[in-house]
């Protein structure tokens, strides 16, 4: 929930047109100083978030930011502070970044960015910042269906797919995963397995938990680089924060044409639910590509969908 005493605070993600992200170094006698931060500071009164960034990035950095969208909004409460992190994406800048108050600077890579001691509130920045607006969930009746969406998946420059395909009869499910794996690697997407599928041992780049599974769980599973999870309510999306999961995909968003009739989120509650966790939410359920922009603005990571990016 927004504590309303809490300090807000812009912060910027920055990338140069190599995908590295600029970070600076806190001054030693400020709050949470020595730490690494992406720069950023308080709303002055009456200033909106984009103009707190513009400013801030100005006066810390020296850039112009002309084009910028919500990433992710963090309430985190210090020992002696409750802050209000609302992180923002900068799309386009202009000017060269230097450090004008003296302060340490630098650009890394995402990889880089566990390499650096950053404030408690910022582990969920960093997982955002390494993910998409996009996830795609990979379903499908035959084998050829599945990998004609795969195809279309691809040409929709998707890069972070979950494998779901609950439909194919399971004698082909190992087939399929081998040719879905290898192509998944060809072009760079990052692929989680859905944990009720009968492939445990099976390589990939993380595990996507149902909600079931979630909840049967009292920890983190191991030896997974990226774990996602299935949430409808808060009791699963605090269980998911918990637990440490990375991302999590929130459903239903608006009724589909597959369940029409099933109860759906709305934009307000879903809105509701993303502001009380620390995670990047993917939102799920009757939304295409035009509702990117809502669901940022609503605290959301973006789009997660099976047909979504089958155009
Ligand atoms: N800018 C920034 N602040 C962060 C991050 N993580 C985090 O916990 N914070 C906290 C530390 C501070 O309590 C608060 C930001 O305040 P700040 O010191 O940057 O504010 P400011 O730039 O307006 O500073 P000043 O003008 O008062 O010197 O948010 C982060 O990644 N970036
Ligand atoms: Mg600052």
């Amino acid at each position: 929930m927004t504590n309303c005493r809490a300090l807000h605070v812009a912060v910027g993600v920055v990338r140069d047109d190599d995908g590295r992200i600029l970070l600076t170094q806190r001054a030693k006698h400020v709050h949470q100083g020595g730490l690494w931060e992406f720069p950023g500071g308080k709303l002055d009164p009456g200033e909106s978030v984009f103009q707190a960034l513009q400013r801030e990035l100005q006066e810390e950095v020296g850039i112009d930011v002309l084009d910028a969208q919500p990433l992710i909004k963090i309430n985190h409460q210090y020992p002696d502070l409750a802050v209000l992190l609302d992180v923002w994406q900068v799309k386009r800048f202009s000017g060269l970044a230097s450090a004008l108050e003296g302060q340490a600077m630098q650009w890394v890579t995402p990889q880089q960015l566990s390499e650096f001691d950053f404030p408690a509130a910022n582990l969920p920045i960093i997982t955002a910042s390494r993910l998409p607006d996009r996830y795609a969930i990979l379903e499908g009746h035959t084998t050829q269906q599945v990998l004609g969406h795969l195809d279309k998946i691809i040409r929709n420059q998707v890069s972070l797919l979950q494998l779901r395909i609950k439909s194919l009869p399971h004698a082909e499910i190992e087939t399929v995963y081998r040719a879905v794996w290898a192509k998944c690697r060809q072009h760079s997407i990052r692929l989680l397995i859905n944990s009720d599928l009968p492939l445990s041992h099976a390589t990939a780049d993380g595990i996507h938990l149902s909600s079931r599974a979630l909840l049967a769980r009292q920890t983190r599973p191991k030896a997974h680089e990226w774990v996602a999870a299935s949430c409808h309510n808060l009791p699963e999306l605090k269980h998911a924060e918990n637990i440490g999961v990375d991302f999590v995909v929130l459903a239903p968003i608006l009724p589909t044409s597959t369940h029409p009739d099933a109860m759906s989120l709305g934009w307000k509650n879903m809105t509701a639910l993303i502001e009380q966790v620390n995670l990047p939410v993917f939102a799920l359920g009757g939304l295409n590509m035009q509702d990117v922009n809502q669901i940022l603005h609503a605290g959301g990571q973006g789009i997660a969908g099976i047909s979504a990016f089958l155009s």
